[in-house]
Parts: C-alpha cells; structure tokens; sequence
C-alpha cells in the first residue's frame, strides 16, 4: 500500500500563469524518473489530483496530495475551491508579472492552516529566453518570506527538491505549532494507524448459540 507507514497528509498546490509547466514539473515528480519522456501535456481543465509519498530526512514518512489547477483565469472559480485548504503552494513562475496576484488568491481563500510557499523558477534551461535572473527570483523570494528553487523537466534539473523542500518546511512549520493539526480539517491530516480485527481462532469457544 502506497501510503503505508505515512504519519501525515500534506495538501499541496501549485499556481502559476497558464503554460508555465505546472503540470509537467508535476507529472515528473510523480513519475519518480525525472527527465523521463513525457506525453506533450494538453492545458488543465479544472483541477486533477496526484499522490506521492516521501520520507523525510530527519522526520516522518509523508503523503503528499498533490493539486493540478489551471493556470487559466477562465478556470478561476472552480480551481479556487481546490487551493482553500491546502498547507503548502508551490508558485511556479517564469515572470514576475501575476505573483502577487497568485498570492492574494491564496490568502483571500485560505483555510485554518498556514499556508508555506516555496517561489519555483520553472524552465531554467530557457537561460536565453528567461525573464527574471536567479539573483532577482532570490530577492524576492525573501522579502515574501520564503524559499526560492530553479527547477526544469527538460533538464531534469531540482524537480525532487522542489517537493522535497517545501515538505520539509511545512513539516517545521509542524514542529513548530505554527500549523495546527485539527481533524478534518486544514491541510494536514494525521494519518492513523488502523488495527486489523484478527479472524476468530478455531480453538476459540464458539460462543452462545445465536439461533
Ligand atoms: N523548455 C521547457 N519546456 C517545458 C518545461 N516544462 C514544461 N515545458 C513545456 O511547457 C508547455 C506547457 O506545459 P504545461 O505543463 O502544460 O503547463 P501548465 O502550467 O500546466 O499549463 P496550464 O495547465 O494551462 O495551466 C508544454 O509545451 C511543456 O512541454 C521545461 O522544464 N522546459
């Protein structure tokens, strides 16, 4: 069973403009073979959901629940319900032009947790078409109070550690107490451990007669 031995569910996002490859970044995550050869993706249509689990350095084993939306304005209203209750968000950028704006979505329909957000610079292997230089993404990624990762499919270049650190960070954020676990609720969930009832043994007396 995939999510075996997981202690938690993490909810996580990614937003960004259409076409900036959120969905490649995350089918190649999800793969676990990044720089495989991958079906050319079509535009996202509402929102899909992968899972992947992973074990954490110096922590728990975590399922990640992973949400495609589209990037589309057009598929605003439906993807908004998909990002309310998410716990983590991975904003993924070739320009800077709509970042703000991906931020104010997410905050104006955040639930109970706080949100982590990890800035990714995606299609790093465009250096000549690319429009924000890894010193300007660093700056800003650090007045907005988060972490900043280049990342490309094409070159296979930091998609796992992409993941890897915001799970990490939302498992601080965890540790910390600055993310509540509340059941039912927000984008954690503790994943409980289920007892299996053990089938009656032969030798046991069969009991009262039912009849
Ligand atoms: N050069 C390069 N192209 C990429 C990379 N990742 C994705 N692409 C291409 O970018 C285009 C858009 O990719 P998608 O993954 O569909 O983009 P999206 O952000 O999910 O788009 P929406 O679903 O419309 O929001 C496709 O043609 C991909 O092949 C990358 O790392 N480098």
């Amino acid at each position: 069973m995939e999510a075996e031995g997981c202690r938690y569910q993490f909810r996580v996002a990614r937003l960004g403009d259409a076409a900036v490859g959120k969905t490649s970044l995350l089918r190649s995550y999800v793969a676990g073979a990044p720089g495989a050869p991958q079906p050319k993706p079509e535009p996202t249509v509402g929102a899909e959901c992968y899972r992947r689990t992973l074990q954490l350095r110096a922590g728990p084993r975590v399922k990640l629940q992973l949400w495609d939306t589209a990037g589309h304005k057009r598929f605003s209203c439906i993807t908004r319900s998909f990002y309310r209750n998410v716990v983590g968000v991975l904003l993924v950028f070739d320009s800077f032009e709509h970042i703000q704006d991906w931020l104010q979505e997410v905050m104006a329909t955040q639930g109970p947790d706080k949100v982590t957000f990890l800035l990714v610079g995606h299609n790093s292997d465009l250096q000549s078409t690319r429009c924000v230089s890894a010193q300007e993404a660093e700056e800003l990624a650090a007045s907005l109070g988060m972490a900043f990762v280049e990342t490309s499919v094409k070159n296979n270049c930091s998609v796992d550690l992409a993941f890897h650190a915001l799970t990490d960070a939302i498992q601080q954020a965890l540790q910390q107490g600055d993310i509540k676990l509340e059941e039912g609720l927000g984008g954690v969930r503790l994943i409980h451990k289920t007892q299996i009832p053990r089938p009656p043994s032969r030798k046991q007396h069969p009991g009262p007669c039912q009849c």
